[in-house]
């Protein structure tokens, strides 16, 4: 199969930009050795290409006057065509909007919901979107404050007393810490009905950077994984702006799945696709690279660095 796809796309017309590039498993080290070279020159070339996909899609909405003060960044603006649409209030224009996009994971075409990290002003919307799509899981990339600016506002509660954002009261039931993340559990209630969700905040991804050790995000991917498994309801992730490290982090997700079952890896179409859904998913140069013996539950060696 994977030589009949390698021989599909060398049949391709030159500049053609391919969604698919897969890499055999058992020759990743020898393709990360090439592209990596030279300061990681054809790392940078490729990530080049991804620079239009998906920009010529509109974002009417975010546009809208109403919309506009809900957006944390003027530039990081969701796609009409994959946008989450919240269940419209009254006649109150612009009551479906929220900055956040469905995204395709390895397991469904809308696995996962990419947000930004809440404004005060946006919390509300955002209990909304957790419940009105059925989650049962946020994934939080981001601290609140990093370098004393504000990253994402505290839109959950911090000790047992109930919070009420609109009409969803949200109480912590539970939460662990470890060294690079925590995990709480609310219960989240609405109209006499109440759900139990997951709150996985992985503490220590310094914006615009690397995990420190790198290893400690697949750690985090993994541990996640194995609490939600294959879960159907939608996984609402964010960090700041819901495209750098929610990006990685969605990407990471499928590759470690991925090779569990399969002797290629496609790391340039995962960032393809995402890409046509949500705007600068996965931001830099961000070499995932998990080394063949890591990702199958190996001794959790190096494995290549990520991010760049
Ligand atoms: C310029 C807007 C912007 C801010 C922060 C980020 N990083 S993040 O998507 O990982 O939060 C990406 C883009």
């Amino acid at each position: 199969k994977l030589a009949r796809m390698q021989d599909e796309l060398a049949a391709l017309p030159e500049g053609y930009i391919t969604p698919n590039r897969p890499v055999h498993v058992k020759d990743f080290s020898e393709h990360y050795r090439i592209m990596s070279a030279d300061s990681d020159f054809r790392f940078s070339e490729e990530f080049e290409e991804l620079k239009h996909v998906g920009r010529d899609q509109a974002c009417s909405f975010a546009n809208l006057p109403c919309n506009r003060p809900k957006n944390r960044f003027t530039n990081i603006l969701p796609y009409d065509h994959s946008r989450f649409k919240l269940q419209p209030v009254d006649d109150d224009d612009g009551s479906d909007y929220i900055n956040a996009n469905y995204m395709p994971g390895h397991n469904s075409p809308r696995e996962f919901i990419v947000t930004q990290g809440p404004l005060h002003s946006t919390r509300e919307e955002f209990w909304r979107m957790c419940w009105e799509s059925n989650s049962r899981a946020i994934v939080m990339l981001t601290r609140c404050f990093e370098k004393g600016r504000e990253k994402c506002d505290q839109y959950w509660p911090v000790d047992r007393v109930a919070m009420f954002y609109g009409d969803i009261k949200v109480q912590l039931i539970i939460d662990t810490h470890y060294h690079d993340w925590s995990i709480s559990e609310f219960m989240v209630s609405r109209n006499c009905e109440s759900r139990i969700m997951r709150h996985f905040h992985f503490t220590t991804w310094p914006d615009f950077g690397v995990p420190e050790p790198p290893q400690s995000l697949v750690r985090f991917v993994r541990a996640f994984r194995d609490v939600i498994g294959t879960d159907m309801r939608p996984i609402i992730v964010h960090c700041s702006a819901g495209v750098g490290r929610s990006g990685t982090f969605i990407a990471l997700d499928r590759i470690l799945q991925h090779i569990h079952k399969s002797d290629y890896v496609d790391i340039f179409g995962i960032v393809f696709a995402m890409r046509k859904e949500r705007v600068f998913m996965v931001q830099t140069e961000t070499a995932v690279c998990v080394h063949p013996s890591v990702s199958a539950g190996g001794a959790g060696g190096q494995g290549a660095p990520a991010g760049r």
